[in-house]
């Protein structure tokens, strides 16, 4: 079995690589970041080191890489060779890989089983934008492929780049959307196959992802560097509480969890972002803050679901407030955000930005929040 899969940075050597090895699959990763690959290429095998409470060492062996800015060829027959497809490049960067996957796709012998396609992506629905940048001008290709949504959930920090060896937490979650491939799902022992996978990527980024957030923004304007020394400021966990009380609010009510349950996970996904042993930054954790406010994001669109019920979402508003002041001059996504704040008026700003037009029940309190800062 053969898996190609775009994206060798974290999730993917730690993550999504690991998890397709001990499936059984030969992974081929891509990516353009040429040291990268020509570290892979030079290694027989990489190391995946858990640290928490359940930790295990991981060997990941049966792998190649390619270099697609430098082989773009390999890259597509690659894929018209493979069983699966999966990506963790980032949700901004799917319209670049599409153009590969799309030449492979086009490259597959007449009559070969569908590709399984897969977008391992902080975003809803990743793998339907990925098939609309695919399968743009060619639906004659649609066939050729089946694009599952998925929600992965593992916390993996910046890591040493002159290896390719990778330190994540013990934890880790991968659903994946069952009802496109109708029986034919590719068999993956580490993920879970899902009817209805709205629950888990909404559980999953507004609570993992808006509790993050909220920590980076809230923890970086009180001068913290680590997540997990925001974390012991009381005034940011008091913030970080009172967001995802707000999202617990409204995950519970709209998908019927069990509300005691659903605050263990609360207070697991907390436990985690404190793990010293795996150190993260508030840098990582809001980088490009631009996706991060956008409207189907970590903090608007529960903000907007909280509004539309009549509920004022302040501790999200107050994580919104927190994002703006969000700049590090390495951050591209920080320093468009500056000038759009510098240039656009706020009602023009929350239109752009955060998708919420005038008119919406979020409007005025963000528009507020925009213009107080
Ligand atoms: N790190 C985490 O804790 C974590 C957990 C869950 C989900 N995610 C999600 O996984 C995705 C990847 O995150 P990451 O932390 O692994 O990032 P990363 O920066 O470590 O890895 C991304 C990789 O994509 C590569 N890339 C960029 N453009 C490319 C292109 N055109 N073709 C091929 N490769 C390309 C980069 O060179 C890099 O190696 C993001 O959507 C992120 O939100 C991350
Ligand atoms: O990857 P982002 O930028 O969407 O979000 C940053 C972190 O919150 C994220 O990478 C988490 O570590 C991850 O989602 C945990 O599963």
């Amino acid at each position: 079995m053969r898996a190609v899969h775009f994206g060798a940075g974290n999730i993917g050597r730690g993550f999504v690589g690991l998890l397709l090895h001990e499936a059984g699959y030969h992974v081929t990763f891509v990516d353009v970041n040429a040291d990268l690959i020509g570290m892979l290429q030079a290694a027989d095998s990489y190391a995946v080191t858990e640290v928490g409470p359940d930790a295990r060492e991981h060997v990941v062996t049966g792998f190649d890489a390619i270099d697609s800015r430098a082989d773009e060829a390999a890259a597509v027959a690659a894929i018209a060779e493979a069983d699966v497809v999966t990506c963790a490049v980032g949700p901004t960067v799917l319209r670049f890989i599409a153009p590969v996957v799309r030449a492979g796709l086009a490259a597959r012998p007449e009559g070969a089983a569908p590709l399984a396609v897969m977008a391992c992506e902080n975003a809803i629905g990743a793998s339907d934008t990925l098939a609309g940048f695919v399968l743009e001008g060619v639906p004659e290709l649609a066939d050729r492929a089946v694009f599952a949504n998925t929600a992965v959930d593992r916390i993996i920090p910046a890591q040493d780049a002159s290896g390719v060896d990778v330190v994540v937490e013990d934890f880790f979650e991968w659903s994946i959307d069952r009802t496109p491939f109708a029986g034919a799902e590719p068999t993956i022992p580490g993920a879970h196959l899902v009817d209805d996978l709205t629950p888990w990527i909404e559980r999953k980024l507004f609570t993992v992802n808006t509790g993050h957030a909220t920590t980076a923004y809230h923890g970086r304007l009180a001068g913290a560097a680590t997540i997990a020394d925001a974390l012991g400021m009381p005034a940011v966990r008091a913030e970080v509480e009172a967001a995802l009380a707000e999202t617990s609010a409204l995950l519970v009510e709209r998908f019927g969890l069990d509300a005691d349950e659903h605050a263990a996970y609360v207070a697991r996904a907390i436990q985690r972002f404190e793990n010293r042993a795996l150190p993260d930054t508030c840098e990582r954790i809001g980088r490009q803050p631009l996706r991060k406010l956008s409207r189907d994001e970590r903090f608007i669109r529960p903000a907007a679901a909280l509004a539309e019920q009549g509920v004022e979402p302040v501790a999200l508003l107050r994580a919104v407030e927190a994002a703006l002041a969000f700049d590090p001059a390495d951050d591209e996504q920080a320093v468009e955000l500056q000038r759009l704040l510098r240039e656009l008026d706020p009602e023009a700003f929350v239109a752009e930005v955060c998708g919420i037009a005038a008119g919406h029940p979020l409007q005025p309190a963000l528009v507020a929040v925009v213009a107080a800062r």
